[in-house]
């Protein structure tokens, strides 16, 4: 994914890296040198009382070049660090940019059922906050292979001298770095079994201050109740990361203690070997300074590691994320939808049950959606209507039976040709912050730049009237999340929703109820335009007001996830079923 995300900057990091570590011992290496040369220089027999006869007898030369060396060392490891620092951020910015763009592309591959389903929210919440959380990541594990090196170049000077230091400093070391990665994967665990309780912490502060929510939050007063239940949440995590932190200080205070008594074991024997002559002062300081840096890199290492290897680990969530694959997808080989649609959608015995209900949505379903007819859905609340809609666009398939466009099974068609042909607005439409006309574009976002189509399918949506209303019109901030955002009241939403329908030009138009918040005038005005509008197109209307229903063709009548009744208004009167019994309510409550 690094190198997916610039292989030039991330070839260029690597190299800069791997030069940068061999720097610090090249340094000290020149710092044993410095001080043996002096060592040298001040136990000359006659040594020269000036500066300039130091130079000018020749002795002083070696003396500046190391020094020299090492000024120009430092200069060059200051200027290397500062790159690598420019060139890493520019890497991990590419590579988040990189990984939300593919974070974004495969969501938008999987089945609305996914979404819908709990433990795939969890995870999906688990691999978005790699997406964007990770950032230091990179620069992480980069600067760990750096130290790596570093390490290895430091180890091989004292390898030289002698061996079994190395190996006391691998002793003291390795139970803090067992330790540590024994406390990442518990840490992780722990945090993976509460991904639902973290999800519902960051939905209740959300609720708790959102501008969606600010309303009902004031009105009912649920602040308090919120802030308990925040509490509550909150304390329970509290409690597990503080037992997980406790024993791993304990634990950490130990090994970490072990590696000190190495420090000074091996310090002692440096020490020991100077005073009897087998080393330099200079191996002296190589060999304590090598020690000393060995060991704060092992720290950093090993304080890296723990946040890395935990990163690691999380990091699994998102591979984990992109390895799942939707269901719904079109076959190889995939047809083409037909257009213009010739005999219409046949439903035959149809069966859907959301995934983990035992209940059937929606059962048994037999009947044909003729081309060109406009079909009006009426039932009660929860009697199957969107349900019907959603197979329909195949957001998902049926369990049983199946349907059939001209003949062939839905499946059997190329998925996106499929739902190109099919404009839907469903009752809970997003309303998008973005601007009205973009609001309407979202409907063929392909035509986002074709100004008079937009303004076409406001005018048969009545949202011309709205738009012009706006201070900037068309190009007007809609919601009220961003700065200079216009709310619109709930009807005002409808007009701008149900345009994109007409801004998509399908041949299957479906509106969901998205009428309900129309005032009646509004409502009337806007089926009738849909009546005419969809002549010749196939359409679909769900709307529990029998004023808009009876404009339809043909009226179906669903309860409890079954087709009850069907026919014309009047023949579904005159039969004085549910439907005529509706009817009478609604009408005799106009009386
Ligand atoms: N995503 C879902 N997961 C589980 N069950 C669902 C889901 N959506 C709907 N249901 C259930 O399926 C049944 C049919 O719901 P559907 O939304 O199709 O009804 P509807 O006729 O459109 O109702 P309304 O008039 O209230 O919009 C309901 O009992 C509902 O509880």
């Amino acid at each position: 994914m690094v190198w997916r995300a610039s292989p030039l900057l991330a070839l260029t990091s690597a190299g800069l890296r791997l030069v940068r570590a061999v720097l610090p011992v090249a340094s000290l290496w020149i710092g044993k040198l410095i001080i043996d040369e002096v060592v040298r220089l001040t136990d000359l027999p006659d040594p020269p009382s000036t500066l300039l006869e130091w130079w000018s007898g020749g002795e002083g030369w070696l003396l500046v070049l190391y020094v020299l060396a090492e000024l120009g060392l430092a200069i060059v490891s200051d200027l290397l660090g500062r790159v690598a620092g420019l060139v890493d951020s520019l890497l991990s910015e590419r590579l988040t940019v990189s990984m939300s763009l593919r974070l974004m592309d495969h969501a938008a591959t999987l089945d609305l059922e996914q979404f819908e389903d709990a433990g795939f929210q969890d995870r999906l919440e688990r691999a978005r906050r790699q997406a964007s959380g990770r950032m230091t990541l990179l620069g992480q594990i980069l600067g760990q292979m750096q130290d790596g090196i570093t390490v290895l170049t430091f180890a091989a000077g004292l390898v030289i001298y002698n061996p079994w230091l190395i190996l006391l400093l691998v002793v003291a070391l390795v139970p803090a770095f067992l330790g540590e990665a024994h406390f990442n994967a518990r840490s992780y665990s722990l945090d993976y079994s509460r991904t639902p309780e973290r999800r519902e912490l960051d939905y209740v502060r959300q609720t708790a201050a959102s501008v969606e929510t600010a309303k009902e939050v004031k009105i009912f007063g649920l602040n308090g109740f919120l802030r308990d239940r925040y509490r509550e949440l909150s304390l329970g995590f509290y409690a597990a990361n503080r037992q997980l932190a406790r024993t791993r200080a304990a634990w950490g205070a130990l090994f970490a203690g072990l590696g000190t008594v190495g420090y000074y074991l091996a310090y002692g024997w440096i020490i020991l070997a100077t005073l009897s002559g087998q080393l330099t002062i200079g191996d002296l300081t190589f060999l304590a300074g090598s020690f000393r840096r060995l060991r704060s890199l092992f720290e950093g290492l090993l304080t890296s590691f723990s946040s890395t290897a935990a990163q690691a680990l999380y990091l699994e969530d998102l591979f984990g994320f992109f390895e799942a694959s939707p269901t719904i997808r079109s076959v190889p080989g995939a047809r083409p939808a037909p257009s213009p649609i010739e005999e219409g959608f046949r439903f035959e015995n149809v069966g859907f049950r959301y995934p983990g209900v035992e209940r059937w949505a929606v059962r048994h379903l037999d009947f044909t959606l003729h081309a060109g007819e406009t079909l009006a859905l009426v039932g009660e609340n929860g009697a199957g209507k969107t349900t019907l809609v959603k197979l329909l666009a195949r957001l998902y398939d049926p369990v049983e039976g199946r349907i059939l466009l001209d003949g062939r099974d839905l499946r059997d068609y190329d998925l996106d040709a499929l739902r190109a042909r099919i404009g839907v607005i469903f009752q809970d439409f997003v309303r998008f912050n973005l601007t009205a006309g973009d609001n309407i574009a979202v409907g063929r976002i392909a035509a986002r730049d074709d100004r008079p189509r937009i303004e076409a399918a406001a005018r048969k949506s009545l949202a011309d009237a709205v738009i012009a209303r706006l201070p900037a019109g068309y190009d007007q901030m809609v919601g009220k999340r961003f700065r200079n955002g216009v709310e619109l009241s709930g009807g005002e939403w409808q007009k701008i929703a149900i345009a994109r329908a007409y801004m998509r030009d399908a041949d299957v138009l479906i509106l969901d109820e998205p009428t309900a918040a129309l005032d009646a005038r509004s409502e009337f005005e806007v089926f009738q335009r849909f009546k005419e509008l969809s002549a010749g197109r196939t359409a679909v209307l769900i709307s529990h007001r029998f004023s808009s229903v009876r404009m339809a063709d043909r009226i179906l009548v669903l309860d409890g996830g079954r087709v009850e009744a069907s026919g014309t208004h009047d023949q579904l009167l005159a039969q004085g079923g549910r439907y005529a019994e509706l009817f009478e309510l609604q009408a005799a409550g106009y009386r």
